[in-house]
Protein backbone atom coordinates (compact mmCIF):
# COMPACT_ATOMS: atom_id res chain seq x y z
CA UNK A 1 0.00 0.00 0.00
CA UNK A 2 2.88 2.04 0.85
CA UNK A 3 3.66 2.83 -2.79
CA UNK A 4 0.33 3.70 -4.07
CA UNK A 5 0.03 6.83 -5.90
CA UNK A 6 -2.76 8.22 -3.77
CA UNK A 7 -3.27 11.35 -5.95
CA UNK A 8 -5.78 10.29 -8.14
CA UNK A 9 -9.26 11.61 -8.68
CA UNK A 10 -12.46 10.49 -9.90
CA UNK A 11 -14.88 12.19 -11.85
CA UNK A 12 -18.27 13.88 -10.49
CA UNK A 13 -21.06 13.83 -12.57
CA UNK A 14 -23.97 15.86 -12.06
CA UNK A 15 -27.31 14.13 -13.31
CA UNK A 16 -29.25 17.64 -13.11
CA UNK A 17 -31.70 17.84 -15.72
CA UNK A 18 -31.74 13.78 -16.59
CA UNK A 19 -35.24 12.69 -16.41
CA UNK A 20 -35.16 8.55 -15.48
CA UNK A 21 -38.81 8.31 -16.60
CA UNK A 22 -38.18 9.14 -19.67
CA UNK A 23 -37.03 6.05 -21.44
CA UNK A 24 -34.09 7.58 -23.73
CA UNK A 25 -34.14 10.63 -22.39
CA UNK A 26 -37.81 12.34 -22.46
CA UNK A 27 -39.69 13.94 -25.58
CA UNK A 28 -38.40 16.95 -25.75
CA UNK A 29 -35.12 18.28 -27.55
CA UNK A 30 -33.91 20.12 -24.81
CA UNK A 31 -34.55 16.56 -22.29
CA UNK A 32 -32.77 14.22 -25.18
CA UNK A 33 -30.05 16.87 -25.47
CA UNK A 34 -29.08 16.67 -21.30
CA UNK A 35 -29.57 12.88 -21.35
CA UNK A 36 -27.06 12.51 -24.47
CA UNK A 37 -24.67 14.75 -22.44
CA UNK A 38 -24.68 12.97 -18.90
CA UNK A 39 -24.44 9.68 -21.09
CA UNK A 40 -21.13 10.53 -22.54
CA UNK A 41 -19.92 11.84 -19.37
CA UNK A 42 -21.11 8.55 -17.37
CA UNK A 43 -19.05 6.49 -20.65
CA UNK A 44 -16.36 8.64 -20.40
CA UNK A 45 -15.77 7.79 -16.50
CA UNK A 46 -16.97 4.47 -17.02
CA UNK A 47 -14.39 3.50 -19.33
CA UNK A 48 -11.18 5.52 -18.46
CA UNK A 49 -11.90 5.00 -14.48
CA UNK A 50 -14.97 2.30 -14.09
CA UNK A 51 -15.99 4.53 -11.46
CA UNK A 52 -17.49 8.51 -10.92
CA UNK A 53 -19.78 10.39 -7.91
CA UNK A 54 -22.85 10.73 -8.80
CA UNK A 55 -25.17 13.85 -7.68
CA UNK A 56 -28.83 13.97 -8.20
CA UNK A 57 -30.33 16.29 -6.29
CA UNK A 58 -33.72 15.25 -4.92
CA UNK A 59 -33.34 11.83 -5.47
CA UNK A 60 -33.83 10.80 -1.70
CA UNK A 61 -35.11 13.01 0.73
CA UNK A 62 -32.54 13.83 3.39
CA UNK A 63 -35.23 12.36 5.75
CA UNK A 64 -34.83 9.13 4.19
CA UNK A 65 -31.54 9.00 4.57
CA UNK A 66 -31.16 10.03 7.91
CA UNK A 67 -33.57 7.38 8.23
CA UNK A 68 -31.28 4.94 6.81
CA UNK A 69 -27.44 5.97 7.44
CA UNK A 70 -27.87 8.58 10.64
CA UNK A 71 -27.17 8.27 13.63
CA UNK A 72 -29.43 5.93 15.59
CA UNK A 73 -30.69 5.11 12.03
CA UNK A 74 -31.43 1.28 10.63
CA UNK A 75 -28.22 0.52 9.83
CA UNK A 76 -26.79 1.16 13.09
CA UNK A 77 -29.48 -0.43 14.68
CA UNK A 78 -29.08 -3.51 12.42
CA UNK A 79 -25.75 -3.90 13.02
CA UNK A 80 -25.94 -3.48 16.68
CA UNK A 81 -28.07 -6.68 16.88
CA UNK A 82 -26.31 -9.64 18.70
CA UNK A 83 -23.87 -11.26 16.79
CA UNK A 84 -25.97 -14.30 16.76
CA UNK A 85 -29.02 -12.84 14.92
CA UNK A 86 -26.90 -11.10 12.65
CA UNK A 87 -25.91 -15.01 11.29
CA UNK A 88 -29.40 -15.89 10.81
CA UNK A 89 -28.94 -13.82 7.52
CA UNK A 90 -27.59 -16.87 5.01
CA UNK A 91 -27.66 -18.06 2.37
CA UNK A 92 -26.31 -20.96 -0.03
CA UNK A 93 -24.57 -18.53 -2.04
CA UNK A 94 -21.11 -16.81 -1.10
CA UNK A 95 -21.07 -13.11 -0.37
CA UNK A 96 -25.14 -12.72 0.21
CA UNK A 97 -25.23 -12.91 3.67
CA UNK A 98 -24.08 -12.35 6.87
CA UNK A 99 -20.27 -11.70 6.80
CA UNK A 100 -18.13 -10.72 10.67
CA UNK A 101 -15.80 -11.79 12.65
CA UNK A 102 -12.81 -11.86 10.43
CA UNK A 103 -9.90 -11.70 12.56
CA UNK A 104 -8.26 -8.15 11.75
CA UNK A 105 -10.76 -7.22 9.46
CA UNK A 106 -13.38 -4.27 11.15
CA UNK A 107 -15.71 -5.32 8.82
CA UNK A 108 -19.27 -6.99 9.48
CA UNK A 109 -22.12 -6.70 6.93
CA UNK A 110 -25.72 -8.24 6.09
CA UNK A 111 -27.13 -8.38 3.03
CA UNK A 112 -30.86 -8.60 1.64
CA UNK A 113 -31.54 -10.40 -1.85
CA UNK A 114 -34.00 -8.90 -3.72
CA UNK A 115 -34.11 -5.46 -1.93
CA UNK A 116 -37.10 -4.33 -4.59
CA UNK A 117 -39.76 -6.48 -3.59
CA UNK A 118 -41.34 -5.66 -0.11
CA UNK A 119 -41.73 -9.42 0.75
CA UNK A 120 -37.83 -9.70 0.74
CA UNK A 121 -37.26 -7.28 2.97
CA UNK A 122 -39.96 -8.32 5.22
CA UNK A 123 -38.58 -11.80 5.35
CA UNK A 124 -34.98 -10.10 6.20
CA UNK A 125 -36.42 -7.84 8.58
CA UNK A 126 -38.42 -11.11 10.51
CA UNK A 127 -35.31 -13.16 10.78
CA UNK A 128 -33.42 -10.17 12.92
CA UNK A 129 -36.72 -9.05 14.58
CA UNK A 130 -38.75 -12.11 14.89
CA UNK A 131 -41.00 -10.36 17.67
CA UNK A 132 -41.53 -7.04 16.13
CA UNK A 133 -40.83 -7.51 12.27
CA UNK A 134 -39.66 -3.64 12.25
CA UNK A 135 -42.13 -2.30 10.06
CA UNK A 136 -40.05 0.99 10.31
CA UNK A 137 -37.08 -0.58 9.11
CA UNK A 138 -38.81 -2.28 6.06
CA UNK A 139 -40.43 0.99 4.84
CA UNK A 140 -37.58 2.97 5.09
CA UNK A 141 -35.00 0.48 3.57
CA UNK A 142 -37.15 -1.09 0.48
CA UNK A 143 -38.20 2.95 -0.02
CA UNK A 144 -34.17 3.95 -0.02
CA UNK A 145 -33.38 0.24 -2.43
CA UNK A 146 -36.17 1.87 -4.31
CA UNK A 147 -34.84 5.06 -4.90
CA UNK A 148 -31.06 3.62 -5.45
CA UNK A 149 -32.51 1.53 -7.79
CA UNK A 150 -33.56 4.87 -9.96
CA UNK A 151 -30.14 6.31 -10.42
CA UNK A 152 -28.62 2.82 -11.26
CA UNK A 153 -31.13 1.88 -14.44
CA UNK A 154 -30.07 5.40 -15.98
CA UNK A 155 -26.62 4.86 -15.28
CA UNK A 156 -26.83 1.20 -17.41
CA UNK A 157 -28.99 2.24 -19.91
CA UNK A 158 -26.82 4.90 -20.58
CA UNK A 159 -23.69 2.45 -20.82
CA UNK A 160 -25.77 -0.48 -22.88
CA UNK A 161 -27.25 2.60 -24.99
CA UNK A 162 -23.45 4.23 -25.62
CA UNK A 163 -22.56 0.26 -26.93
CA UNK A 164 -25.31 0.58 -29.31
CA UNK A 165 -27.56 -1.86 -27.62
CA UNK A 166 -31.00 -1.77 -29.05
CA UNK A 167 -34.11 -1.16 -27.09
CA UNK A 168 -35.28 -4.41 -27.01
CA UNK A 169 -31.90 -5.78 -25.55
CA UNK A 170 -31.91 -3.06 -23.07
CA UNK A 171 -35.61 -4.52 -22.16
CA UNK A 172 -34.41 -8.42 -21.65
CA UNK A 173 -31.63 -6.94 -20.13
CA UNK A 174 -33.61 -5.39 -17.33
CA UNK A 175 -35.88 -8.75 -16.77
CA UNK A 176 -32.40 -10.36 -16.23
CA UNK A 177 -30.76 -8.09 -13.28
CA UNK A 178 -30.93 -9.18 -10.03
CA UNK A 179 -30.28 -6.79 -6.97
CA UNK A 180 -28.70 -6.95 -3.98
CA UNK A 181 -28.31 -4.60 -0.69
CA UNK A 182 -25.38 -4.93 1.54
CA UNK A 183 -25.34 -2.99 4.73
CA UNK A 184 -21.87 -2.84 5.79
CA UNK A 185 -20.34 -1.28 9.63
CA UNK A 186 -16.53 -0.65 9.96
CA UNK A 187 -15.45 -0.16 13.19
CA UNK A 188 -13.24 2.86 13.86
CA UNK A 189 -9.30 2.48 14.42
CA UNK A 190 -9.49 5.05 17.00
CA UNK A 191 -6.56 7.62 16.09
CA UNK A 192 -6.08 9.56 12.58
CA UNK A 193 -2.24 7.95 12.33
CA UNK A 194 -3.64 4.17 11.79
CA UNK A 195 -4.54 3.11 8.37
CA UNK A 196 -6.60 -0.11 8.63
CA UNK A 197 -8.10 -1.85 6.14
CA UNK A 198 -11.37 -2.53 6.48
CA UNK A 199 -11.75 -4.58 3.21
CA UNK A 200 -9.18 -5.72 0.92
CA UNK A 201 -8.67 -4.32 -2.47
CA UNK A 202 -10.93 -6.64 -4.60
CA UNK A 203 -12.98 -6.27 -8.01
CA UNK A 204 -16.96 -6.16 -7.96
CA UNK A 205 -18.47 -9.35 -9.80
CA UNK A 206 -21.71 -6.98 -10.08
CA UNK A 207 -22.58 -4.76 -13.37
CA UNK A 208 -22.95 -1.59 -11.13
CA UNK A 209 -22.70 -0.89 -7.33
CA UNK A 210 -23.87 2.15 -6.18
CA UNK A 211 -22.45 3.16 -2.64
CA UNK A 212 -23.93 5.88 0.04
CA UNK A 213 -22.61 6.48 3.65
CA UNK A 214 -22.85 8.01 6.48
CA UNK A 215 -20.92 10.95 5.62
CA UNK A 216 -17.48 9.13 6.29
CA UNK A 217 -14.81 8.50 3.53
CA UNK A 218 -13.28 5.58 3.34
CA UNK A 219 -13.38 4.05 0.17
CA UNK A 220 -9.99 4.02 -2.00
CA UNK A 221 -9.89 3.42 -5.89
CA UNK A 222 -7.32 2.74 -8.37
CA UNK A 223 -8.55 4.62 -10.47
CA UNK A 224 -6.83 4.54 -14.23
CA UNK A 225 -5.87 1.12 -16.28
CA UNK A 226 -3.00 0.08 -15.92
CA UNK A 227 -0.34 -1.37 -13.75
CA UNK A 228 0.69 1.07 -10.73
CA UNK A 229 -2.50 3.47 -11.80
CA UNK A 230 -2.95 5.48 -9.39
CA UNK A 231 -5.33 5.74 -6.54
CA UNK A 232 -7.83 7.75 -5.23
CA UNK A 233 -9.24 8.29 -2.32
CA UNK A 234 -13.02 10.27 -3.04
CA UNK A 235 -14.27 12.61 -0.40
CA UNK A 236 -18.50 11.64 -1.25
CA UNK A 237 -20.66 14.99 -0.60
CA UNK A 238 -23.18 14.90 1.46
CA UNK A 239 -26.06 13.26 -0.78
CA UNK A 240 -23.79 12.20 -3.49
CA UNK A 241 -23.48 8.68 -5.03
CA UNK A 242 -20.45 6.44 -5.47
CA UNK A 243 -20.60 4.43 -8.76
CA UNK A 244 -18.53 1.18 -9.52
CA UNK A 245 -18.50 -1.24 -12.82
CA UNK A 246 -17.91 -4.55 -11.86
CA UNK A 247 -16.78 -7.44 -13.79
CA UNK A 248 -19.97 -8.11 -15.54
CA UNK A 249 -20.24 -5.24 -17.07
CA UNK A 250 -16.75 -5.26 -18.55
CA UNK A 251 -17.36 -8.47 -20.04
CA UNK A 252 -20.92 -7.02 -21.47
CA UNK A 253 -19.29 -4.18 -23.03
CA UNK A 254 -16.60 -6.43 -23.98
CA UNK A 255 -13.84 -4.76 -22.07
CA UNK A 256 -14.64 -0.87 -23.02
CA UNK A 257 -16.15 -0.45 -19.53
CA UNK A 258 -13.17 -0.83 -16.60
CA UNK A 259 -13.60 -3.05 -13.18
CA UNK A 260 -11.39 -1.11 -10.87
CA UNK A 261 -9.65 -2.27 -7.84
CA UNK A 262 -11.28 -0.90 -4.67
CA UNK A 263 -10.49 -1.25 -1.21
CA UNK A 264 -11.85 0.27 2.26
CA UNK A 265 -9.14 1.89 4.77
CA UNK A 266 -10.11 3.26 8.04
CA UNK A 267 -8.92 5.83 10.00
CA UNK A 268 -9.77 8.07 12.98
CA UNK A 269 -12.95 7.41 15.93
CA UNK A 270 -15.72 7.53 14.07
CA UNK A 271 -17.43 4.16 13.17
CA UNK A 272 -18.16 4.47 9.32
CA UNK A 273 -22.12 2.38 7.45
CA UNK A 274 -22.31 2.15 3.98
CA UNK A 275 -25.11 0.87 1.78
CA UNK A 276 -24.74 -0.41 -1.60
CA UNK A 277 -27.53 -1.41 -4.00
CA UNK A 278 -25.26 -4.18 -6.56
CA UNK A 279 -27.08 -4.96 -9.78
CA UNK A 280 -26.00 -8.14 -11.53
CA UNK A 281 -27.40 -10.87 -13.69
CA UNK A 282 -29.37 -13.61 -12.12
CA UNK A 283 -27.34 -16.92 -11.48
CA UNK A 284 -28.53 -18.71 -14.38
CA UNK A 285 -28.24 -15.87 -16.86
CA UNK A 286 -24.98 -16.25 -19.29
CA UNK A 287 -22.90 -12.99 -19.93
CA UNK A 288 -21.70 -12.50 -23.30
CA UNK A 289 -20.53 -9.46 -24.82
CA UNK A 290 -23.42 -7.15 -26.41
CA UNK A 291 -23.16 -7.78 -30.31
CA UNK A 292 -22.66 -4.31 -31.12
CA UNK A 293 -19.37 -3.99 -29.14
CA UNK A 294 -17.78 -6.75 -30.86
CA UNK A 295 -16.27 -5.91 -34.11
CA UNK A 296 -13.05 -6.48 -36.14
CA UNK A 297 -11.44 -3.19 -34.01
CA UNK A 298 -12.84 -5.03 -30.76
CA UNK A 299 -12.56 -8.70 -31.32
CA UNK A 300 -14.67 -10.78 -28.42
CA UNK A 301 -12.34 -10.72 -25.21
CA UNK A 302 -14.45 -12.97 -23.49
CA UNK A 303 -16.10 -16.05 -23.88
CA UNK A 304 -20.33 -16.48 -22.67
CA UNK A 305 -20.02 -17.83 -19.08
CA UNK A 306 -22.84 -18.04 -16.67
CA UNK A 307 -23.20 -15.35 -13.73
CA UNK A 308 -23.94 -17.79 -10.93
CA UNK A 309 -20.90 -20.07 -11.89
CA UNK A 310 -18.33 -16.80 -11.85
CA UNK A 311 -19.27 -16.10 -8.85
CA UNK A 312 -18.95 -19.43 -6.84
CA UNK A 313 -15.28 -19.45 -9.28
CA UNK A 314 -14.71 -16.06 -7.61
CA UNK A 315 -15.03 -17.14 -3.88
CA UNK A 316 -12.91 -20.11 -3.88
CA UNK A 317 -10.33 -19.90 -1.18
CA UNK A 318 -7.68 -19.57 -3.57
CA UNK A 319 -9.08 -17.00 -5.89
CA UNK A 320 -9.89 -14.91 -3.34
CA UNK A 321 -7.02 -12.81 -3.54
CA UNK A 322 -6.72 -13.22 -6.81
CA UNK A 323 -6.94 -9.25 -8.32
CA UNK A 324 -7.88 -10.30 -12.45
CA UNK A 325 -10.80 -12.64 -12.00
CA UNK A 326 -12.40 -12.05 -14.93
CA UNK A 327 -9.16 -12.70 -17.09
CA UNK A 328 -8.12 -15.96 -15.11
CA UNK A 329 -12.26 -17.53 -15.99
CA UNK A 330 -13.34 -16.07 -18.91
CA UNK A 331 -10.06 -14.34 -20.87
CA UNK A 332 -9.75 -15.26 -24.58
CA UNK A 333 -6.59 -13.34 -25.39
CA UNK A 334 -3.72 -12.42 -23.38
CA UNK A 335 -4.33 -9.04 -21.53
CA UNK A 336 -2.21 -6.75 -23.71
O1 LIG B 1 -18.58 -0.58 1.96
C1 LIG B 1 -17.84 0.00 1.18
O2 LIG B 1 -17.52 1.17 1.31
C2 LIG B 1 -17.28 -0.73 -0.01
C3 LIG B 1 -17.62 -2.20 0.03
C4 LIG B 1 -17.34 -2.91 -1.24
O3 LIG B 1 -16.56 -2.50 -2.05
C5 LIG B 1 -18.06 -4.18 -1.52
O4 LIG B 1 -18.81 -4.65 -0.65
O5 LIG B 1 -17.89 -4.72 -2.62
FE1 LIG C 1 -16.65 -3.67 -3.86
Amino acid sequence: MANDNMHGSIPKIDFAGVDPAAAAGGTSDSDAARWAAVRAAVMDALCEHGCFEAIMDGLIAPELTAAVLGAGGDLETLLSLPVSTKARNTSEKPYRGYVGNIPGLPYESLAIVDPLSPDAVRAFADLMWPDTGNTGFCKSMHAYAERVAVLEAVIRRMVLESVGATAEYIEEQAKATAFKLRLTEYAAPGSDEARVVGLPAHRDTSFLAVLTQNDLDGVEVECSRGEGGSWARPALSPGGFLVFAGDTFTALTNGRVFNPLHRVVMTGDKTRYSSILFSSPKDDVVVRAIDEAVDAEHPAAYRPFEYGEYVVFCYKPEMLRHTKKLEAFAALQVDA
